[in-house]
This record gives C-alpha cells, sequence and structure tokens, in this order.
C-alpha cells in the first residue's frame, strides 16, 4: 500500500489546473499528474490512426492498443504515445476539440482511471498533485487534500485569449465554454462535491493561487490522520 500524500484538483477549462498544479507540485517537492492529458492523447491516436472517435465501438476496440505514458517530474513533462511524443501536439485545438466525446465513453474513463491509480500508487516522490475532472470524486475521493480549482468564465477566457491574438481569442473562448458543457455531461467539477475546498482564483493572481494550494496542502500534512481504534 502506497503511503503517497495526493493532492486532488478539479476545475473547468482553462482555470489554471496545469498551471498551478505543476507550479504547486514543484514548489512541494511532489510529482505532477495531469489527467487531461491521457484523455487528450487517446483522442490523438485515435484521429492519428484515421478512427472516428465518435465510433463508440472502435474507441473501445482500440484501447488495448494504446501504449500511454507521461511524466509526473514537474521539471520534466512529457507526454508518449508508443514512441512518439505528443506533448505539444495535444494541445492542438483540432484535440481540444475531439477529446469530450472520448472522455465521454465508461469504457474509456475506467481505463484511464486504472492508470492514474497505478501511477499514482507508484509515485516515488512523498505525494503527488493530481488534477483532472474526477479526481477529488472519483479517482482519488479519499485524497487529504481535494481543491475545486475555479474562476469565472470571463476571466478563464480572458487568461486563454492572453496566450493568443485576434479572431483566435475569440474562437479558444467559444472552444473553452463548449469544451465545459460537453464535459459537465459526464463528470461534475463546477461545483465542489461534500468535503471538497473551492478555490476561486478570479481575483487571485497566478503566485497568490499557487500559495493558496501550497498552505492547504501544508495544512493537511500538519493534520494527523485520525487514530485508528479497536473495540
Ligand atoms: N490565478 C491566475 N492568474 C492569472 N493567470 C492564471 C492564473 N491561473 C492560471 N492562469 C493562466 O491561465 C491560463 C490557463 O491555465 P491552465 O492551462 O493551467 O488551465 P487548465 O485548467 O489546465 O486548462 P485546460 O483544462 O484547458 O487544460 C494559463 O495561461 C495560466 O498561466
Ligand atoms: N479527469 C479528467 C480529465 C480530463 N478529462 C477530459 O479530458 C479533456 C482534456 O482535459 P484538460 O484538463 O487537458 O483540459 C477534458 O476536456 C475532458 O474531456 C476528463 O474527462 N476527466
Amino acid at each position: 500500500m502506497s503511503n503517497v500524500f495526493v493532492v486532488a484538483v478539479d476545475g473547468p477549462a482553462g482555470s489554471g489546473k496545469s498551471s498551478v498544479s505543476k507550479a504547486a507540485a514543484k514548489q512541494l517537492g511532489f510529482a505532477y499528474l495531469d489527467t487531461g492529458a491521457a484523455y487528450r492523447a487517446l483522442a490523438w491516436y485515435l484521429d492519428d490512426a484515421g478512427i472516428d472517435g465518435g465510433n463508440t465501438a472502435l474507441v473501445i476496440a482500440s484501447l488495448p492498443g494504446f501504449d500511454y505514458r507521461i511524466g509526473t517530474d514537474p521539471d520534466e513533462y512529457f507526454v508518449l504515445v508508443g514512441s512518439t511524443e505528443v506533448t505539444d501536439a495535444i494541445r492542438e485545438p483540432r484535440i481540444s476539440a475531439l477529446v469530450s466525446q472520448v472522455a465521454r465513453v465508461p469504457e474509456v474513463r475506467t481505463f484511464v482511471n486504472n492508470l492514474f491509480r497505478t501511477i499514482i500508487a507508484s509515485t516515488e516522490k512523498p505525494g503527488i498533485v493530481v488534477e483532472g475532472r474526477d479526481i477529488t470524486t472519483v479517482v482519488a475521493p479519499d485524497a487529504p487534500v481535494r481543491i475545486l480549482l475555479t474562476a469565472s468564465e470571463e476571466v478563464r477566457a480572458a487568461r486563454r485569449g492572453a496566450e493568443l491574438t485576434g479572431d483566435a481569442a475569440k474562437t479558444a473562448a467559444e472552444a473553452l465554454a463548449k469544451r465545459d458543457r460537453a464535459d459537465s455531461a459526464v463528470t461534475e467539477f463546477m461545483t465542489a462535491a461534500e468535503g471538497v475546498y473551492t478555490l476561486d482564483s478570479t481575483h487571485l493572481d497566478f503566485p497568490a493561487t499557487i500559495a493558496a494550494v501550497v498552505e492547504r496542502v501544508h495544512n493537511g500534512l500538519a493534520t494527523p490522520e485520525p487514530a485508528h481504534t479497536t473495540e
């Protein structure tokens, strides 16, 4: 049984899950697991093979051949499908537009969740920050620190838009809202589940958001596990 300290972070698209989680993991000396990358890599793999991601039977049949690896060192992040590095390719708007239809397939979710649990259990660092949409509720509901990282849709769109210019910014904002709508039909990440702390970064800058996550972890580390009693 692994003693790794799990920090579970969920939230909508563009809420800062990956950038904040990665930075927090670096500060804490923890590993970092980006779960969205697995869904993105599967969407890339299907697209590359010319398989329609909307064809559920074909998607399920493709799972045994999906050879996926991800780096969990926050300083050396990479994503591999077979021997192909897809770290950047899976961020392309084309893949973002395809990913939700793959993520809605229950067999896909079971497949990747098993992968995530294996990765978490084999972490060699004292802790791991795991981010996605259903980490606080499905993948690691018993994590000692569970956070729903959110921000208003306008602020998330503006932050994404700041990475782009002109029409690309508008298109990205629309794509972000569309993806949240599709993903919301499958997982609940707009409202925190019971016991999950909501961190709203709408009015927080990047360093303050990271500090808020790190502080929760320090508090969690300082809180002893409840004593087991025998009757
Ligand atoms: N508190 C913050 N203040 C300002 N910018 C922020 C803040 N948090 C995150 N950002 C910026 O917002 C953008 C989106 O963040 P990020 O890519 O980490 O989101 P995400 O939730 O992982 O998105 P996705 O689900 O689409 O992968 C990035 O440019 C990031 O640097
Ligand atoms: N736990 C998760 C994580 C992700 N998804 C799906 O993957 C897509 C990409 O995720 P990003 O975090 O990289 O934006 C996301 O839009 C979801 O469709 C998921 O279902 N569960």
